[in-house]
């Protein structure tokens, strides 16, 4: 068995805990490109691990289905022993989950170390040998500190002499893009105090790796540096999206807008496209942490300034929606509303902190009989992520559709949601003939040909755009409505 000449670990059995969006993905293409390694994924969720050892993955993701084929059963396992995982290997990521907290001190802000800490601990009660010990999730600076704080004091506490080398590697994968980005990363980051505990790594990421795209830090610039990287991207949705409302009100167009300022190499064109907010497990979560943390150093100017770009993604999500309502005659009550997609982004199954939420929720309270359909989302899914925010589901209000034509037969509106790529393909007129009339569309993602939906006869909103025209030119609105400007029944129209 190799063992490194130094540290004395052993190199080929890596061990993750915590089989999620992090951990499958990621141990899965360690897996792939590194076979000389053996790789187990353990997590103390039966269901999940029984169901990475079955045809139907716990989590969708275009590409790694095949990936986990090719290697599950030969270098790449899911367990639930969570004891032997940690003993047979001397290289263990920690992937589990790091939620905001949602009771006691920095409730809403803060991180809940809980599993983190628990990984820590786990990994002191099982550990016979010195172990590398790697922070895959995302974590407040400072957390390999605790970590090994609690491995140093049990060990000390069980009169052993065992080394446990902390590193920081944070994760950057998108979800919908995970399999490419793992593949052919912008960079791998390494934190750490040892560098040759750092070399360990930095070897087996070179198995695919450029050797220039593995950077190396010491600990806490690695930690800081994932909450940042996350912070700076969604500071750039929340600027657009503010955009977006102005374009509004102004006759400007918001994707010619970045367009225009994307172009501009020093500000670049990704991450510009307005959107109804950002969604997902992460954005959120990592900048309240980042307030939070700017808050325990005195630093309230700069916590008030992250937290804004948190507070423009709220507004965002309740000015759609609102829109949605005005435009409506001011009421939704009992009109049935097609929503098209409840996933957060395209081409995944995942709806934490999904902005469907809240605009199916606004629109059930003013009551709407909100109709999805996703080509992925699941709706236990869905009804857990709203009892996970106190939000009431009256059943007969939530109906998940089997087809596009279900959610829309009958409808006043159809939402655009997510951006998945099908959604481009509808037959929009069929969908139209079958809809209450005005038929109304309000593009979420700016995704749709407008101006073909309105030679159809829909009543289109975008974001970030003004009145829509036809191809030909023509205003879709009759002047008398425009003209009355935003009076109650016209439902607050702007140019
Ligand atoms: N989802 C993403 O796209 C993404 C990307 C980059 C980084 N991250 C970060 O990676 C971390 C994991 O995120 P995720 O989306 O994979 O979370 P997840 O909730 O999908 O998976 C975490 C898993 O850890 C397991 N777990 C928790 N404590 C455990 C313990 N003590 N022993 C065994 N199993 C345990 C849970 O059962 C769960 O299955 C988070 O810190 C997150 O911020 C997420
Ligand atoms: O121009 C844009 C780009 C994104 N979004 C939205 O922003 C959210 C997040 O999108 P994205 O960043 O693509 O997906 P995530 O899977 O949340 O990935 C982010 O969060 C991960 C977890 O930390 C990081 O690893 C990734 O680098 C980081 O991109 C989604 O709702 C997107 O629809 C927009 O509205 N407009």
């Amino acid at each position: 068995m190799a063992e490194h000449a130094k540290l004395g670990v052993r190199l080929n059995r890596i061990c993750c805990i915590g089989a999620g969006y992090v951990g499958g993905p990621t141990m899965a293409t360690i897996a792939l490109k590194c076979p000389q390694l053996e790789v187990v994924i353990v997590d103390m969720n039966e269901d999940r691990i029984k169901r990475w050892n079955s045809d139907e993955l716990p989590i969708y993701e275009p590409g790694l289905m095949e990936v986990v084929k090719a290697c599950c059963g030969k270098n790449l396992f899911f367990s639930t022993d969570v004891k032997k995982g940690i003993e047979e290997a001397d290289i263990i990521f920690a992937s589990v989950n790091t939620p905001t907290k949602t009771q006691g001190v920095g409730k809403g802000r803060a991180a809940d170390l809980r599993f983190i800490e628990s990984v820590g601990r786990t990994i002191a009660q099982y550990a016979s040998r010195s172990k590398i010990v790697i922070e895959k999730s995302t974590v407040p600076i400072k957390t390999a500190e605790a970590i090994a704080r609690v491995l140093s004091a049990n060990e000390a506490a069980a009169g052993g002499s065992k080394n446990f080398w902390i590193l920081s590697n944070p994760e950057f994968l998108a979800e919908g893009t995970a399999m490419k980005d793992l593949d052919a990363p912008d960079r791998v980051l390494i934190g750490g105090q040892d560098q040759d505990a750092i070399q360990v790594l930095a070897d087996v990421c070179a198995n695919w790796v450029p050797r220039d795209r593995i950077l190396t830090t010491n600990l806490w610039s690695s930690e800081l540096s994932k909450l940042v990287a996350n912070a700076m991207l969604a500071q750039r949705v929340s600027s657009i999206n503010s955009i977006s409302r102005l374009c509004e009100r102004t006759g400007a167009d918001v994707k010619e807008v970045a367009r225009a300022i994307g172009t501009d190499s020093r500000i670049g064109p990704k991450f510009l496209n307005a959107s109804v907010d950002f969604g997902g497990s992460c954005f959120q979560k990592d900048i309240l942490n980042l307030v939070y943390i700017c808050q325990q150093f005195g630093l309230e100017e700069c916590a008030a300034y992250w937290q804004q770009v948190v507070d423009m993604n709220d507004y965002q999500k309740i000015a759609f929606t609102s829109k949605i309502i005005q435009s409506l005659f001011n009421t939704v009550t009992k009109k049935k509303i097609a929503v098209l997609g409840f996933a957060f982004k395209k081409d995944t199954g995942d709806v934490r902190e999904t902005p469907a939420l809240m605009v199916c929720d606004m629109l059930m309270k003013d009551g709407a009989i909100v109709h999805v359909y996703d080509p992925k989302v699941v709706i236990e899914d869905a009804l857990t992520e709203f009892k996970y925010h106190d939000l009431e589901v009256n059943k007969n209000q939530l109906i998940f559709s089997k087809s596009p034509q279900e959610a829309c037969d009958g409808a006043h509106a159809i939402v655009v949601v997510t951006e998945w790529d099908e959604f481009k393909t509808y037959d929009y007129k069929s969908l139209y003939d079958k809809m209450m009339k005005p038929a109304f569309l309000f593009d979420g993602r700016n995704m749709l040909d407008h101006a073909a939906l309105v030679d159809i006869g829909f009543e289109v909103h975008a974001l970030g755009k003004g009145q829509i025209k036809s191809s030909g030119g023509q205003s879709q609105i009759p002047d008398f409505v425009t003209r009355a400007g935003s009076g109650l029944l016209s439902g607050g129209y702007s140019p």
